[in-house]
C-alpha cells in the first residue's frame, strides 16, 4: 500500500532518551475509541465529522471568509512557541519572553506566511468569536456539535470553554506542557506530530514553578536536554502520534504533550474544543496521578501566597523534606 505520512519511517524526528509507543488510532464508528476517552487515554479518532463542516478551510478560503477582525499571531526566531502567561511575569524579574505577538487581520497573516523571506516563525492563535464573516459562522455551526457535547456529558466533562484557532508554519514546535482541561483537538489541514505523556511522567518533565510564567511547560528543551539538572528525564516514557485532516486528538487532562507542525508539510490548520474539568464528586483512593499534580499545584500555590517571597521557597520547601522525607 502507498506509504503513508504515518509509516514511522518518515521524518520521525526521535528525540535522545524518549521512548514512545503509538497513540492508538481507530475509526469514528468503532465503540473503543469512545471507551479510550471514557477511561482517561488518549486516542486519535480517524475519519471524524466533529469539524466536518470545515474540512474545505484553507489559508484562501479563511482569506476571503474570515472577515477583518483581528487575529493574535505569535513570533518566534527558533521555531519553538513555549506558551507564557503574561499575568506571572511580574513574578520573575530577569524572565525573557521567547516569543512575541502582535494582532494582525488574518490577510496580513496569510501573505507574511506566503512570503518565504520569513527569517522568524509565526503561529495565528486565536479563539474563535462572533467577528467572523457569515461563511465562517456557518461552518462552525455545522461542527458536529452533538458528538462533542455527547464526549463532553458521557465522561461528566465541565462545559466548553473555547474553540482555539490554529493557523501554523510548517516546522512550528510546540514545547511539552501540560493543560488544566480536557482537549478535543481537531486537525483540519496539514500533518501535526504530537508526543503525549502520562501525568505520572511529572518527574521526568520538570515543570516550571507554579508561579513562573511558564508554569505548565517544561523546563526540559527536548532538543538539548540537560541531564545533569534533569536526571529523569532520560527516564521519560510516553505516546507518539501524527494526526492529518479529518482526525480528532483526545488530549486528556494534565496530559503532557508536545506538538509539531511537520515540515515539509506546508502550514498547518487545526480547532481545539477545551472542557472545563469535570467537578469533583467523591475522592477514590488511590489517588490518579493527575490528583496529585493537582494537589501539588494547590500546595505550592499556598506555599507562594503565604511566604509572599518567591525566593524564600526552595529553602522553605527544602527544609520540610531534607533529611525528613528524603
Ligand atoms: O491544544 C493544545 O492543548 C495544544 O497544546 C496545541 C498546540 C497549541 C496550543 C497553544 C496554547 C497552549 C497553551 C495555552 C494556550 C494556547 C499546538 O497545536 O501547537
Ligand atoms: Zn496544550
Amino acid at each position: 500500500m502507498a506509504s503513508d505520512i504515518r509509516d514511522p519511517i518518515q521524518g520521525s524526528k526521535n528525540y535522545k532518551h524518549v521512548t514512545t509507543a503509538p497513540i492508538p488510532r481507530l475509526e469514528y464508528k468503532d465503540p473503543r475509541a469512545e471507551e479510550l476517552i471514557q477511561s482517561g487515554q488518549p486516542v486519535i479518532i480517524t475519519d471524524s465529522d466533529l469539524v466536518g463542516s470545515a474540512y474545505h478551510w484553507n489559508l484562501d478560503y479563511l482569506c476571503a471568509n474570515l472577515g477583518n477582525g483581528l487575529y493574535t499571531v505569535y513570533t518566534s526566531g527558533n521555531g519553538k512557541f513555549k506558551y507564557y502567561d503574561e499575568k506571572k511575569v511580574p513574578n520573575v524579574p530577569s524572565f525573557q519572553p521567547p516569543t512575541s505577538h502582535t494582532d494582525m487581520t488574518f490577510q496580513d497573516f496569510a501573505s507574511k506566511l506566503k512570503r518565504k523571506d520569513n527569517s522568524d516563525w509565526i503561529y495565528l492563535q486565536q479563539p474563535l468569536n462572533d467577528t467572523v464573516g457569515p461563511r465562517i459562522e456557518l461552518d462552525f455551526k455545522g461542527f458536529n456539535w452533538d458528538f462533542a457535547y455527547r464526549q463532553m456529558k458521557r465522561n461528566r466533562w465541565g462545559p466548553l470553554t473555547s474553540n482555539l484557532l490554529l493557523v501554523g508554519m510548517a516546522g512550528v514546535v510546540t514545547p511539552a506542557h501540560y493543560d488544566e482541561q480536557e482537549n478535543l483537538f481537531a486537525q483540519i489541514q496539514g500533518y501535526k506530530r504530537f508526543l503525549l505523556f502520562h501525568p505520572d511522567q511529572f518527574e521526568c518533565l520538570y515543570p516550571y514553578p507554579i508561579f513562573h510564567p511558564h508554569d505548565r511547560q517544561s523546563q526540559v528543551d527536548f532538543d538539548d536536554p540537560d541531564l545533569k539538572k534533569f536526571p529523569q528525564f532520560s527516564k521519560l516514557k510516553g505516546y507518539e502520534g501524527i494526526v492529518g485532516p479529518k482526525d480528532v486528538l483526545y488530549i486528556p487532562m494534565y496530559w503532557w504533550h508536545q506538538v509539531e507542525s511537520l515540515e515539509d508539510h506546508g502550514e498547518t490548520i487545526s480547532c481545539t474544543f477545551w472542557f472545563k474539568a469535570a467537578p469533583t464528586e467523591k475522592v477514590v483512593y488511590p489517588l490518579n496521578a493527575g490528583q496529585k499534580v493537582a494537589i501539588m499545584r494547590n500546595i505550592e500555590k499556598m506555599i507562594a501566597d503565604t511566604l509572599k517571597d518567591n525566593k524564600n521557597m526552595p529553602h522553605f520547601m527544602r527544609t520540610m523534606v531534607q533529611g525528613r522525607y528524603s
